[in-house]
């Protein structure tokens, strides 16, 4: 049984169709990419699948408890808690908070502590923000970011900021990951470091990740498989190679401004 499984995803914003008919799949701990021209309907997608976004029709269900359940209609927490995280294209850190906060703001949504025994401190909550607090640093030295756990987050480099972006949302435990871009503005040392790091993660946590990124050197060395998008409809689906060399996707990306797929 696939992970995640969409069926003929629609959405219409007023008289424009940004996502049509689309059908995709992604399997346990699969690294696949959503590519395609700007204004493809890419964020679309991944909006329609953590609920920041409803379709307008089609289907979204997710593997849950050996079971595919529906994601239609429910709300962005509830999604996060069944197990997907997404980075968005632009950084969303808490930038008045150190790095380890940023990590352990993550973790909150994923803790037994309730209300009250935070507003009281109860024993359990201290255990609690312990196994947090190891939780978090575990985690920074998995991205080799322990040393700037008490930084500020504004004061990283931007590629640091990106990578911390992702580590947060590691934090929440998921089994599907959605990086948006995460490439976007890096140099190509930054770019290198962060190929790594998403090997890293896939070795480590053994969790499907979807990647949408305009940097072909990034996707073509990581994804197993592709989507091609085009003007909100899937145009093509394959391994790195067979993607290099479909008609139809070079047409689409030699008619535009975007990156070639070299
Ligand atoms: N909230 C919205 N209201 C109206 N139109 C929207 C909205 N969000 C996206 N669109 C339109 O939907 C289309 C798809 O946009 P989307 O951002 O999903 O593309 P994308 O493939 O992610 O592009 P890029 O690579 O530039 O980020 C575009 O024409 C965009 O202008």
């Amino acid at each position: 049984m696939e992970l995640l499984q969409v069926e003929h995803l629609t959405k219409n914003f007023g008289g424009l169709t940004a996502v049509s008919d689309v059908s995709l799949k992604v399997d346990d701990n699969e690294l696949i990419a959503l590519i395609g021209p700007n204004g493809a309907g890419k964020t679309t997608i991944f909006n329609l699948l953590t609920g920041v976004s409803v379709p307008t029709s089609g289907t979204v269900k997710l593997k849950v408890n050996d079971n595919l359940e529906s994601l239609n209609g429910k709300p962005v927490h509830t999604i996060a808690d069944l197990g997907m995280a997404r980075t968005f294209q632009n950084i969303r850190l808490f930038n008045n908070l150190t790095v380890l906060d940023n990590v352990m703001v993550g973790m909150t949504s994923k803790t037994k502590e309730n209300m009250l025994s935070e507003v009281f401190r109860t024993p359990s909550f201290y255990q609690t923000e312990d196994s947090m607090y190891e939780a978090a640093m575990k985690l920074l030295k998995l991205f080799k970011m322990e040393d700037s756990a008490d930084q500020l987050a504004s004061n990283l480099a931007y590629g640091e900021q990106r990578r911390l972006e992702i580590a947060r949302a590691l934090a929440t435990k998921p089994k599907l990951l959605f990086l948006d871009e995460p490439a976007a503005g890096m140099n190509p040392n930054e770019t290198a470091d962060l190929t790594n790091t998403i090997k890293m993660i896939q070795e480590e946590f053994k969790i499907a990740i979807v990647l949408i990124e305009h940097d072909m050197s990034l996707v073509m060395g990581l994804a197993k498989r592709i989507y091609v998008l085009e003007y909100g409809k899937l145009i093509a689906e394959g391994t790195p190679s067979e993607i290099q060399n479909n008609e139809e996707v070079i047409r689409a990306y030699l008619g535009g401004d975007d990156n070639d797929l070299a």
